[in-house]
């Protein structure tokens, strides 16, 4: 038992520093907090499952991931959005877009780069047993 504790307490301190990395980078600022809805009143007609990384930052805290595959579960969220939100022609909306896409490659390849393999499917392993 405690050296699952022990487990998910790293993973925790991993999934931080990914929150921290990902929302320091100035490109990412609109997914950094939740969409205000007096700002942009059309936005929870559009999307059900809102998400962004204050937002994961506190389920990290929570507990409310056990493995990396959970939490970049929630940045394709937070990606999918903001492709469904901003789907124009415009300037805007493609800018959007591309740093939805950056934001999604750049975690996948922070996890794949930083996190060891054997760390993530013991995990997983975990997760699957509770
Ligand atoms: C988080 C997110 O996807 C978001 C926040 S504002 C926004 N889009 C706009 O403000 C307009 C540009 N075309 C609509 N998208």
């Amino acid at each position: 038992y405690d050296r699952e504790e022990h487990t998910l307490r790293e993973l925790r301190i991993f999934l931080r520093d990914m929150c921290k990395k990902l929302a320091s980078n100035k490109l990412f600022f609109m997914f950094t907090k939740p969409v205000d809805t007096e700002e942009v009143p059309d936005y929870p007609t559009i999307i059900k499952q809102p998400m962004d990384l204050e937002t994961m930052m506190t389920k990290v805290d929570f507990h409310r991931y056990e493995c990396a595959k959970d939490f970049l579960n929630d940045i394709e969220l937070i990606c999918q959005n903001a492709l469904e939100y901003n789907p124009a022609r415009t300037s805007a909306d493609k800018q959007i877009r591309h740093r939805a896409c950056s934001l999604r490659d750049y975690a996948y390849t922070l996890i794949k780069t930083e996190m060891d393999t054997d760390f993530e499917e013991k995990c997983q392993e975990i997760s699957k047993k509770r």
